[in-house]
């Protein structure tokens, strides 16, 4: 299994981390990568750098009605849900409730729960739920997709109609590990079914000009994708 960062060293993703992610993480955030810690998928949560990034493209854009897709313990919702007003509110969509359940409590005492609608469920039938009701359309500010590869282009298609122009989607792990510059037998295992997947989907949302992107290079890559048309 990996580490957490794609930089040139361990050491320079440590001295970011160090000097400029943690000492402005909020308390609720680091309890939460506190608990998630022992878990043995600890490293599926939105790495720390990506969330400092992800908060200010929140507030930036001014959301409030937003979704997201891939909860697991809840680090991006819990920023997601400290970064929107008190009015704002997450569709969280995850099919593992007990994940979910590890981080509720740290969510509950940061008094951000009233914000969040969390659905246990695949989130494809959601998104063609929501869909049905066209108040929906062209509603959301935000999205945060962080869930199954295999679905990312499935996502994006039907995000697009739920988002306002202007709004924000943001995919997770467009990276994958580093191992979508690396040739398939230089990959290791682990990454070699997201890798294809990954570099399709990447090449797919280069080349759609709905959308205005960036893929920076924060945790495991994400992709900033804002709604132009
Ligand atoms: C990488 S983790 C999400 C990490 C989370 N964003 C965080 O900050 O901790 C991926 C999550 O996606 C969920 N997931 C996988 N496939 C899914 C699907 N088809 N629909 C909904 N959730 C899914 C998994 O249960 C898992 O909790
Ligand atoms: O196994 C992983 C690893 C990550 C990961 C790697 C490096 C980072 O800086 C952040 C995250 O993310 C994963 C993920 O999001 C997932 O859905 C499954 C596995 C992994």
């Amino acid at each position: 299994m990996a580490s957490k960062g794609l930089l040139q060293t361990e050491e320079l993703y440590k001295y970011i981390l160090e000097s400029s992610v943690f000492p402005r993480e909020p308390e609720p955030l680091k309890e939460l990568r506190d608990v998630t810690a022992n878990h043995p998928r600890k490293l599926m949560a939105t790495a720390p750098d990506a969330g400092q990034i992800i908060t200010m493209l929140l507030q930036l854009v001014n959301a409030k009605k937003t979704i997201e897709i891939g909860v697991f313990t809840g680090y991006s919702l819990l920023l997601t849900a400290l970064s929107i007003p008190e009015d704002g509110k997450i569709t969280a969509i995850d099919i593992d409730r007990d994940a979910y359940e590890i981080g509720l409590p740290i969510i509950k005492k940061a008094g951000v729960e009233h914000k969040i609608n969390f659905v246990e469920s695949e989130a494809l039938p959601i998104l063609d739920q929501l869909l049905t009701d066209h108040e929906n359309e062209g509603s959301y500010d935000y999205a945060f997709v962080d869930a199954d590869k295999v679905n990312y282009w499935n996502y994006h298609e039907r995000l697009l109609k739920l988002l306002k122009v202007g709004g924000i989607v943001v995919y997770d792990n467009t990276l994958w590990g580093g191992s979508v510059a690396k040739n398939e037998n230089e990959t290791p295992e682990f990454y070699r079914p997201g890798r294809h997947l990954t570099i399709e989907f990447n090449k797919q949302i280069a080349a759609d000009s709905r959308v205005q992107i960036s893929l920076a290079p924060f945790g495991d890559g994400i992709t900033i994708c804002k709604r132009i048309m």
